[in-house]
């Protein structure tokens, strides 16, 4: 049940619900792709409108310049990073929330029904490229921090925001620069990501682990140009046969990576592990559904949640070079990149695994006998995180979920990367929480992303609420604690 003070804020929510989804279309509508350097432009547009989004709440606002060691594959500039906080009250609780609003690429062609930049509601779904992956989450967080301004309601809790527009890029320059800034986390007692999805489409989930991620590119290169495969075909070392043939011995039929050594630190399934995947409600016909996929290559629960979170993966994303688009085109390509990542889980070690990939293609690519020239590199990696769930960050939200949505939550881990959870966790040594809204069937990355309103209206709510759970965990608003009321 919720008490006066929530229902007080509930309302005002669901009144102005509209209003929060107008800006979520004005949001979408920047195409703030941080993949295709095109678009590079409109990810700084983007973390402007955030910007004044916050400066217009009363935030004071620092706009961070990246600057990447590791330069950005398309060495371009990089859009800055905010850094914002919103009261500095020292007898409250200080919570940074995470988001980020750039998004993955998207073209109405790949499969859309509707256009991708076009928030559009259908059935209770609102579609568009970032609805939940992330632009819906950190405007819910704002949606939830207004709510209190509107209402003239002290806020529980003092903000802090931290938010980037190269997440899907690999957060690129993000490390150095929580390094640079660690005064500005000093004073932040909890951190709050929002930047994953639930493992059902109804019930609610709290997440307190993910995978960690590092993207290979191997290229194949025979000449400076292109060449006519009548005249040439038959005669030359094809870069695209090698490429394919080294894509193909990285994974075997059954989903098992045959890179030696691969898997030698991954941690060992405990006992414990094993009862919490038994205890998970997961059902995994409505799972199959979301991805309208036939089969899977597991077929019991255990597995299946296993092999998402604890055990690696190695997908292959694309060739870069490659004629791809409809028809076909007689050429044998002179240069192409193979592009594919290994998730990675605790134990294993980012620089090992590297290691161990680039001698097996080397290895791979030797035995071809082939003149071409072969280069592996990695763009991007980024390191798993795992969260105690017993921290009183996670008993608050556990509460949250129950007042708005009268369940508990399934206690998760997800198969994804974000890269800020784990850097957060190790340089500032406070406790890290992932607390999803959107639901299993959002389609993240996908064609038809969305988030209903259902979800982008609670998730306001369970934000609202989850800053008077943290305040009750320091003594505050222990009155609005007793004042409770009938839902
Ligand atoms: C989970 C989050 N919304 C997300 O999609 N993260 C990306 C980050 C990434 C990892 N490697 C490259 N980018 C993801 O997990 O793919
Ligand atoms: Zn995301
Ligand atoms: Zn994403």
């Amino acid at each position: 049940s919720s008490s006066g003070l929530e229902n007080q804020i509930f309302q005002y929510i669901d009144l102005h619900q509209n209003e929060f989804i107008q800006t979520l279309k004005e949001w979408v509508a920047v195409e703030s792709d941080s993949i295709q350097p095109e678009r590079r432009q409109n990810v700084t547009q983007m973390v402007e409108l955030t910007a004044d989004r916050l400066r217009a709440m009363g935030a004071t606002v620092e706009l961070v310049k990246l600057c990447s060691h590791k330069p950005d594959v398309q060495s371009l500039l990089l859009p800055p990073l905010i850094l914002a906080e919103l009261g500095k009250d020292p007898q409250k609780p200080t919570v940074c929330f995470y988001g980020h609003v750039d998004v993955q690429p998207a073209k109405k062609e790949d499969g859309w029904k509707t256009d991708p930049y076009n928030l559009t509601e259908i059935d209770g779904n609102l579609y568009g490229r970032g609805a939940t992956d992330n632009k819906g989450p950190v405007l819910a967080w704002i949606n939830a921090v207004e709510s209190f301004r509107a209402l003239k309601l002290d806020t529980p809790v003092n903000h802090k925001f931290i938010i980037e527009g190269m997440e899907e890029a690999g957060s690129l320059g993000l490390e150095e620069i929580i390094k640079e800034n660690q005064r500005f986390f000093s004073d932040v007692d909890y951190i709050v990501i929002s930047d994953n999805l639930w493992l059902s489409n109804r019930k609610p989930a709290l997440t307190y682990g993910t995978r960690g991620n590092i993207c290979f590119s191997v290229e194949v290169q025979c000449g400076e140009r292109d060449l006519h495969s009548g005249s040439f075909g038959g005669i030359i070392h094809e870069p695209m046969t090698d490429l394919i043939a080294l894509l193909d011995s990285l994974v075997d039929t059954s989903g098992r990576i045959l890179i030696p050594g691969v898997y030698d630190d991954v941690a060992s399934l405990t006992e414990e592990e094993k009862k919490l995947y038994e205890a998970i409600e997961f059902d995994l016909e409505e799972y199959k559904n979301n991805t309208g996929v036939k089969k899977f290559l597991y077929d019991t629960k255990e597995e299946i949640l296993s092999h998402l979170w604890r055990y690696p993966s190695l997908s292959i994303h694309g060739i870069e070079g490659a004629f791809h688009e409809p028809g076909i085109k007689t050429a044998i390509p002179a240069k192409v990149i193979g592009k594919f990542s290994i998730r990675q889980v605790p134990h294993m070690d980012i620089s090992i695994v590297k290691r161990q990939v680039i001698k097996y293609l080397e290895d791979v690519f030797s035995k071809r006998n082939s003149p071409n020239k072969l280069k592996v590199s990695v763009p991007i990696s980024a390191m798993p995180w795992v969260a105690d769930i017993n921290d009183p960050l996670y008993t608050a939200a556990r509460t949250a979920i129950k007042t708005v949505f009268g369940q508990d939550p399934e206690m998760i881990r997800d198969g994804a990367t974000i890269p800020i959870a784990q850097m957060l966790q190790n340089i500032t040594r406070k406790s890290v929480m992932m607390l999803p809204i959107g639901a299993a069937d959002d389609g993240e990355h996908s064609q038809k992303e969305k988030i209903s309103r259902y979800n982008y209206i609670q998730g306001t709510k369970l934000f609202a609420t989850l800053f008077l759970e943290i305040a009750k965990l320091h003594g505050q608003l222990q009155e609005a604690s007793n004042t409770t009321t009938a839902n």
